[in-house]
């Protein structure tokens, strides 16, 4: 087990981008969606998208995810599965916690005592232990986005696999209450701490980004660009104000435009 695991963080180390765009445009018809995004994600990197509404950040996202293919540039993932993470939790209702959680490892044919155990521990990981016997309707909105989580996790982690795990995340906490929005905004910062996993995670809130990411990646609205990129060290309240006024002048050129 100690030799897998080494196993897994080597080739991990050996990986330098998990996530790597170029030159990549996406258009609906006549609606350019987004235009010449490059961008990069590194092995273990916490890096938020952040733009105005409709700038095309789940345009990118559903890029990286592989559920849509570009109409220009290139798309690489180096993750064996990538797991996406949607502001509905969109549980499957008829099944419990657990059960949700082993879903994708049932759909891999584990076998039902391992993806027991790997359930349970992941449900451990979100704080969600007690809880695995219950329907999402027993669930508040916060707990059922933490078995979302913990889904997502069982897609992307392997302990026995070397690929790099990947979780894209898509406002997941929008839908959210103030107070909620903030115990899970934390807990995913452990929780990626934990698993060494990279996440690329979209949001409009500048507040959230900081707290969050390593790396803000700031979209401009349509066609979405990188227009510029910060690394997030001490000094957050002040960061967060720089962001906010360049994201004001991204809308508001955009406006006039
Ligand atoms: N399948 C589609 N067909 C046509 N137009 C689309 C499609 N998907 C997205 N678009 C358009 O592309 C642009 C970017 O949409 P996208 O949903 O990626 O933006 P967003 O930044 O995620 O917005 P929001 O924050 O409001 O979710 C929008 O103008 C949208 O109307």
């Amino acid at each position: 087990m100690t030799a897998t695991l080494e196993h897994v963080t080597e080739a991990r180390r050996m990986i330098d981008t998990v996530v790597r765009l170029r030159g990549v445009g996406k258009s609906f018809g006549t609606v350019a969606a987004l235009d010449g995004v490059d961008l990069d994600v590194e092995p273990g990197e916490f890096v938020c998208l952040l733009g105005a509404s409709g700038c095309g950040k789940s345009t990118l996202l559903s890029l990286v995810a592989g559920l849509d293919r570009p109409t220009t540039g290139t798309v690489e993932v180096h993750s064996g599965r990538p797991a996406v993470v949607f502001q509905e939790p969109a549980l499957m209702p008829w099944l419990t916690a657990a059960r949700n959680v082993e879903l994708p490892l049932r759909l891999r044919g584990i076998g039902k005592a391992e993806r027991t155990e790997r359930a349970a521990r992941l449900l451990d990981l979100v704080r969600l232990g007690e809880v695995g016997g219950k329907r999402p309707h027993q669930l508040s909105g916060g707990m059922r986005q933490r078995v979302a989580l913990a889904r997502a996790l069982a897609t992307t982690l392997d302990d026995t696999e070397t690929a790099a795990p990947l979780l894209l995340m898509d406002e997941p906490f929008a839908a959210l209450d103030a107070i909620t929005r903030d115990v899970l905004q934390a807990e995913l910062r452990r929780i990626w701490a934990q698993t060494g996993t990279s996440v690329l995670f979209v949001t409009h809130d500048v507040r959230e980004a900081v707290r969050l990411g390593q790396r803000v990646v700031l979209l401009s609205s349509r066609p979405g660009r990188v227009v510029r990129e910060w690394q997030v060290g001490e000094g957050g309240e002040e960061l967060a104000r720089e962001i906010t006024t360049e994201l004001r002048g991204v809308i508001s050129s955009h406006a006039r435009g």
